[in-house]
């Protein structure tokens, strides 16, 4: 069975780019960690422009969805019915992991070939510069890593791992109620989904949690918490912990930063969301920052189709004159495509032919 976690087997990352800066030994912004921010897109005022909020429980916040998905490619969200404890616990627990030791988190550093364990996120291999930032991917219960990271306190690995399968609970039973509302606000329904109802069944999606970690930067300005990327995932969802850093780029006007809204989180659609709606919904491009006075970190739950199933652009969406715009892909032979190619995976994925007919 193929499976997303030998997604990096073929093009394993390189070894020294997987290790983050000993952050708790360094008082300024070294050269490898200091980037010239470009300016030719501007970072707009929040006052001005602002990412959509929706409001879950509002019936009539279908068309503002859609308008999300197709303008913006992200959205905040209010009253999504999670319990705000589940994400105290879970924003607990990610900074016991990142205040522990540098040694400690070591002890549990990805291999260069995996999608799990501590280290830079994968897109640090297409940048010049280090990424102010460090991060800790899981799938499931990660017990195996946290006994790495507290030997010998068994509470504190179990208190951990607890928490962090709570959360991946309440998301999965969430993230698969917004992608059929997102389906929902585009005129489709989950049995539209081709394979939901296949051998494999939809309840066996796979998803990815990361926990990030931007420690306070003694020069903001000039670093880069994670540099601009899409998502590969059907949806992420964020939880940004209350602190600013956050930034989404919006054609024609520039980087918004997402502003913190008490108890909301953040949806990202992904790449796979913009194939299977046939390019209609946005794959949005967003990047963070970290500051200088607090240590910013957010969880993200990274929510995909099953292992192995093909992706491709949903029937209902396709007739004469909306010809499918890319070739059926799975999630790991996706993510394979991005590992090399990075920002044009999604082009390289293009259905030549449709693009002919439609000239
Ligand atoms: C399933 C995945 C999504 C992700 C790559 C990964 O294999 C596991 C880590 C994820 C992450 C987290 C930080 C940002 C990101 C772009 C990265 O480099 O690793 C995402 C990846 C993604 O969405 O492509
Ligand atoms: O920390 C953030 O706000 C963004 C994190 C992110 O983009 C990711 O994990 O893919
Ligand atoms: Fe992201």
């Amino acid at each position: 069975m193929s499976s997303i976690t030998d997604s990096y087997k073929a093009n394993p990352m390189k070894p020294n780019l997987i290790i983050p800066l000993d952050f708790d030994n360094v008082h300024d912004v070294p050269e490898s960690h200091r980037w010239t921010i470009s300016t030719e897109d501007p970072v707009v005022d929040p006052a001005t422009c602002s990412l959509p909020l929706v409001d879950l429980s509002d019936p009539n916040s279908t068309s503002l969805k859609r308008q999300a998905c197709e303008k913006w490619g992200a959205f905040q969200m209010i009253n999504h019915g999670i319990p705000l404890n589940v994400f105290e616990e879970v924003e607990i627990q990610t900074r016991r992991l990142f205040t522990l030791p540098t040694q400690q988190k070591l002890s549990a550093l990805r291999s260069p070939d995996s999608v799990t364990g501590y280290g830079m996120p994968h897109i640090q291999t297409f940048y010049p510069k280090l990424m102010w930032t460090e991060g800790f991917q899981l799938i499931g219960y990660p017990m195996k890593d946290a006994t790495k990271l507290w030997p010998n306190q068994p509470d504190q690995q179990t208190n951990f791992c607890d928490a962090m399968e709570k959360y991946q609970k309440e998301m999965k039973a969430f993230t698969e109620k917004l992608f059929g509302m997102l389906l929902g606000s585009l005129g489709l329904t989950l049995e539209d989904v081709h394979w939901y109802n296949s051998a494999e069944g939809f309840s066996k999606h796979i998803a990815v949690l990361s926990l990030n970690s931007y420690p306070v930067c003694p020069d903001p300005s000039h670093a880069m918490g994670i540099a601009p990327h899409t998502d590969t995932s059907l949806i992420t969802v964020l939880y940004q912990s209350g602190t600013t850093g956050l930034q989404v780029l919006q054609d024609g006007v520039g980087w918004v930063p997402v502003t913190p809204i008490a108890g909301a989180l953040v949806v990202n659609l992904g790449d796979l969301m913009h194939m299977v709606s046939n390019g209609l919904s946005k794959s949005i491009l967003h990047r963070a920052f970290a500051n200088n006075s607090n240590h910013r970190v957010s969880v993200a739950y990274f929510f995909g189709p099953p292992s192995g199933s093909e992706i491709s652009p949903l029937a209902k969406l396709i007739d004469h004159d909306h010809p499918p715009e890319f070739n059926p892909v799975t999630w790991k032979e996706f993510l394979e495509t991005k590992t090399k190619h990075f920002l044009k995976a999604i082009e390289l994925l293009r259905n030549k032919g449709a693009a002919k007919s439609s000239e």
